[in-house]
Order: structure tokens, then C-alpha cells, then sequence
């Protein structure tokens, strides 16, 4: 198993004690690719990435990053940089003083020269309490900065557990913009995520995990058409109207009156086919539409769906 890929697992499996944390999981990440990683609380995903980063081998199976076999002993694959859970800081240093610090304990790669440091803290947006200490830092400062030192090495697979975390949305869109810029320049990027919409802002593809299994792996465009039918709420001009209207069109599952159709909106069910007939009759009805969408984003649905952690009655 040698390859261009800068990450290849196959069938690998982790446990600890009687907990299998990964089971048989399979993932392939190119250069250049964001591959976020998700799942409820205990999938596996801060375990999978520790095994990128060497902090742990894979009891079983496979497992090679940016084209080396990972061995059975403990080691930061050359190449690779990230953090998993929190990055590992010094509270009482300044923001700067920790990137030399990090730069000079690495002993590879960067010198944590005074340029070097000031470009990574410009990069995260930091570069304004570059000299605070980090005792006083929030934690998306401290999610910043520890990408601030991921980057001084020039990771060729920067590895991110959770990196927008905590972060207030101008600063989200700023790593956002770092971590595209990176991966325009072929690095690859493997993050976990709590949040769909964030991963779907992020990453080009996805895997799922639960309780250490991959229930899916690909595209994000092709996770959003594995929810399926999907409730809809339809805001409109005349709500009683509309209702009648959707009873009658064929396949089209109307919701009973009730709390999640509050604000006079109706829930409805049904085939891409049937929603779309049902906006021409309500519009030939002289209805007219003011809002029709998904009550659960698709990728939320997706995720939703394929993990079981749905306890919601369909419409
Ligand atoms: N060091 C450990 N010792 C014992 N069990 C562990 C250890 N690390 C992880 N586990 C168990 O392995 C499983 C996977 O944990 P992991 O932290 O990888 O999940 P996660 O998807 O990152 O969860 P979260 O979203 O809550 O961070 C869980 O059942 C967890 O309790």
C-alpha cells in the first residue's frame, strides 16, 4: 500500500478497553482536499485524529499518511501538524513567545524567527494581542493561535480537531479563508465539526461516523441526497387556502395543524416532483409563496438520518 494520497486507512480499528472507538474504518483524503469529519459525542472522530498525528497507532488494519505506512511506534508523521481536543499553549506567555517557543521545542522545520511569527499570527488574525498572554485568551484565540503554530511548520496535512469552535463569526470567516487558501495550495486538511453548516462551508467531502463505524464517506453534494424526502415549511398569502391546495395534490403529505407549522405556515412532504407541482397549483390558486424550505437543512437531515440520533416523528 504505497500512495500519492495523504491519507489512506483501510479497515482500521482502535479500542479502548471494551470500547471499540474505530471499527474497520476506511478513509481516503487527496492534497488539496478539506475532508471534515463528523459524528455525535463518541464516534471516533478525536480518535481517528489522534492516529493522524501519531498520538495513538491503530490496533488493526492499515494506515498510511502522506505516502508513509504509520509504524507501531509513537511519532508526528513528518509533514503533518494540528491539534486534537485543545492546542497545547503556554498560559503564561504572550501569543508570540509561545510561537518561538513551539517553533524552538519542534527543533525542525521553522526557527520561529520574528518574520515567521508575525506572519502566522497575521494569517489567524492575532496579530493585535500578539503581546498578550494566553492566560487571558478566549477560546477561540487559543483555537487560533494553535493553528497560528500548525502553520509555522508548512504542514503538507494539517490536521484540526473542532477549529472553529468558539469562534464569533468574523473570525470564523477568517479561518475559513485561511484554511481554503491552504487548501488551494494543495495542502490537505482533515477537521472535525459538531456543525454541518460549518463543514459545509469548509469541506469538499465528508465522512460520518458512528460508534466508530463510517455510515457514510464522500461528496457533500452527495450526503445532501441521502436525506431524502424532506419536510418543508411553505409561508404564504392565504394559509387556509393553501392547505386545501395541498390536500389535494397527488403525493404530497400534508403535516396536521400544529406547533411546527405556527406562524400560519404548513408542512408538507414529498418528492421533488410533487413540491414543485404543489407551488404551480397554489400559485394558479392565486396563493402566493412567500417562504418554502426545508425545516432541517439537507446535510443536517443527512446527518441526522444516517446516525439514528433523529427522535423527530415524520410530518
Ligand atoms: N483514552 C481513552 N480511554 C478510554 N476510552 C476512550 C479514550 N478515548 C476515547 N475513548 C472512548 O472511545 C470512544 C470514541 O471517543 P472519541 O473521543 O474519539 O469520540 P468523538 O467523536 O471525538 O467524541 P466527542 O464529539 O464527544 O469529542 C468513546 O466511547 C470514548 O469514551
Amino acid at each position: 500500500m504505497q500512495s500519492s494520497a495523504a491519507v489512506r486507512a483501510r479497515s482500521v480499528t482502535t479500542s479502548f478497553g471494551e470500547v471499540r472507538a474505530l471499527d474497520s474504518v476506511d478513509l481516503d483524503v487527496v492534497p488539496g482536499e478539506v475532508h471534515g469529519l463528523v459524528g455525535p459525542n463518541g464516534a471516533g472522530k478525536t480518535t481517528l485524529l489522534g492516529l493522524l498525528l501519531g498520538l495513538a497507532v491503530p490496533d488493526e488494519g492499515e494506515l498510511e499518511v502522506l505516502g508513509t505506512r504509520v509504524g507501531r511506534t509513537l511519532a508526528v508523521p513528518a509533514g503533518v501538524a494540528g491539534f486534537v481536543d485543545a492546542p497545547g499553549l503556554y498560559p503564561t506567555l504572550t501569543a508570540r513567545q509561545n510561537l518561538v517557543a513551539l517553533a524552538r521545542l519542534r527543533g525542525s522545520g521553522g526557527t520561529g524567527s520574528a518574520r515567521e511569527v508575525d506572519g502566522a499570527l497575521e494569517q489567524v488574525g492575532l496579530t493585535d494581542v500578539a503581546g498578550d498572554r494566553v492566560r487571558g485568551f478566549s477560546l477561540g484565540m487559543r483555537q487560533r493561535l494553535g493553528l497560528a503554530a500548525a502553520l509555522m511548520t508548512r504542514p503538507r496535512l494539517l490536521v484540526l480537531d473542532e477549529p472553529v469552535n468558539g469562534l464569533d463569526p468574523s473570525a470564523k470567516h477568517h479561518v475559513h479563508a485561511v484554511l481554503a487558501r491552504l487548501a488551494d495550495e494543495g495542502v490537505a486538511i482533515v477537521l472535525s465539526s459538531h456543525r454541518m453548516d460549518d463543514l459545509a462551508a469548509l469541506c469538499s467531502d465528508v465522512t460520518i461516523l458512528s460508534t466508530g463505524r463510517v455510515v457514510f464517506s464522500g461528496s457533500v453534494d452527495k450526503l445532501a441526497v441521502e436525506s431524502g424526502e424532506l419536510d418543508h415549511r411553505v409561508l404564504t398569502s392565504h394559509p387556509e387556502r393553501a392547505r386545501q391546495v395541498a390536500e389535494q395534490v397527488p403525493d404530497v403529505h400534508v403535516a396536521p395543524a400544529g406547533p411546527r407549522s405556527a406562524g400560519d405556515a404548513l408542512v408538507v412532504r414529498g418528492g421533488v416532483a410533487a413540491l414543485d407541482q404543489l407551488v404551480v397549483r397554489l400559485v394558479a390558486a392565486g396563493v402566493l409563496v412567500r417562504e418554502f424550505g426545508p425545516v432541517v437543512p439537507p446535510l443536517e437531515a443527512a446527518f441526522l438520518a444516517l446516525t439514528g440520533s433523529s427522535d423527530e416523528e415524520p410530518g
